[in-house]
């Protein structure tokens, strides 16, 4: 398979590794400032960006017919276009916030422990993530993944907020930068007499890099808009 890798980064290196390894050749590294290739060289594109371009980047794939897996985080704004685009152009494409297994299984734990939680209104939750000091957006976007599904099970919370929980419906989401820190996410449920707490840590980013070349591999003559519950045929 030839892949373009869109953003050629700390990600952008470590999923060419592996691609490589996995008998794909790379055929296109894009990264700032380079605006004049063709992808349509590729059979399909990764884009491991910055939020400001991920959606151009993802726009020149679906309009050119290219698959595209997006795992840059912060740009979701454009999310809806991203889909109107993909419909309009009978295109494939994949965003995760976080492409690892591990985080993916800890998206389901998220959600059944939700689901059980809400309306024990004597635990309130909280949620930390840890990320590594060049890290560009806050949340994290597999924050944002996990607060959401846990408002969408959880009766008792309607919104999530940064650092601070203004009022009593909304999740408060601590995010430090520290070091190299690949990703530590945290969900905690805290009584008066008791802490759960749900913890993944990542330990470095093979895990997130290895789930998006297998996504590339998955979406390879299909068409329309997925997700990892799609590839990992989890959820
Ligand atoms: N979904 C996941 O599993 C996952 C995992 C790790 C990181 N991420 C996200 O992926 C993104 C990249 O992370 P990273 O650690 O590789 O960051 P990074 O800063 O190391 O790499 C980003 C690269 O994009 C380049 N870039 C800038 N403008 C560009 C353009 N117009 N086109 C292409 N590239 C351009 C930068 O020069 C840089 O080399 C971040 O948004 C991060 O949050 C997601
Ligand atoms: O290193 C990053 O940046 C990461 N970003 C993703 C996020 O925002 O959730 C995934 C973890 C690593």
């Amino acid at each position: 398979m030839n892949i373009a890798l869109l953003g050629y980064g700390r990600m952008g290196k470590t999923i060419e590794e592996i691609a490589i390894k996995r008998g794909h050749n790379i055929v296109l590294k894009i990264d700032k400032g380079d605006t004049n290739y063709d992808i349509t060289k590729a059979d399909v594109a990764i884009d491991f960006s910055i939020p400001d371009v991920a959606f151009n980047n993802i726009s020149n794939c679906l309009k050119n017919n290219v698959p595209v897996i997006s795992g840059t985080t912060g740009w979701l704004d454009n999310y809806d276009n991203a889909i109107s685009l993909c419909k309009e152009n009978n295109g494939a494409f994949i965003y995760a916030s976080n492409f690892s297994l591990g985080v993916n299984i800890f998206f389901e734990l998220n959600k059944t422990l939700a689901k059980m939680m809400s309306n024990l209104n004597q635990y309130n939750v909280t949620m930390e993530e840890i990320h590594h000091t060049k890290k560009l957006d806050a949340p994290s976007g597999t924050a944002i993944s996990l607060a959401n599904d846990l408002i969408a099970e959880h009766s008792d919370y309607k919104k999530w907020e940064l650092d601070k929980a203004t009022e009593e419906n909304s999740i408060p989401i601590v995010a430090k930068r520290i070091g190299d820190v690949p990703g530590t996410h945290t969900v905690d449920y805290e009584s008066e007499v008791d802490t759960i707490h749900i913890e993944h840590v990542a330990h470095n980013r093979q895990g997130f890099a290895l789930g998006a070349v297998v996504a590339a591999e998955w979406i390879i003559g299909k068409s329309g808009v997925f997700t990892m519950n799609d590839v990992l045929n989890i959820g």
